[in-house]
């Protein structure tokens, strides 16, 4: 991918990210007009269930193995999980850190260094 492309990936999480914040009944969320002031509105439960949801659901069109209903539920998941992202006062900017601090870090190699419980 290119330098580009990930800086426009950051700017449209952003983005939406702060339209998310308005959407926070502190800064004058409507449910009655906007869909993220309604999951607000109803309470954690709301949309930590959604996220539940698209998961599965991104599994079961995983296994269809159709790329474009791939895509349309992987953008329902992070839709959900930016949600969650601004209600715990979170950014995807936040996110995206830690995903470049792991850069480079085998997996492998990240678990096998974990103090043993
Ligand atoms: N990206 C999204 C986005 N992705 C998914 N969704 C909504 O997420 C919901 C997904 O739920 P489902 O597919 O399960 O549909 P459903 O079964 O009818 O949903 P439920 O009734 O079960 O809640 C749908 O209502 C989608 O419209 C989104 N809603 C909003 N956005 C963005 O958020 C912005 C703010 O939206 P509002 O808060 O509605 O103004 C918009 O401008 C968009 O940029």
């Amino acid at each position: 991918m290119s330098t580009e492309s990930s800086i426009e990936l950051s700017a449209v999480l952003g983005r939406l990210a702060d339209i998310l914040q308005t959407r926070l009944p502190a800064n004058g969320g409507d449910p009655a007009t906007s869909y993220a002031a309604k999951l607000f509105a109803k309470g954690p439960d709301s949309f930590l269930k959604k996220i539940g949801e698209e998961a599965t659901e991104l599994v079961m069109a995983s296994k269809d193995g159709q790329n474009d209903h791939i895509i349309a539920e992987t953008a329902d998941l992070w839709f959900h999980c930016l949600v969650a992202l601004t209600y715990y006062g979170l950014r995807p900017e936040d996110v995206l850190a830690e995903l470049a601090r792991r850069e480079g870090l085998s997996g492998l190699v990240e678990k096998a260094n974990r103090p043993q419980s």
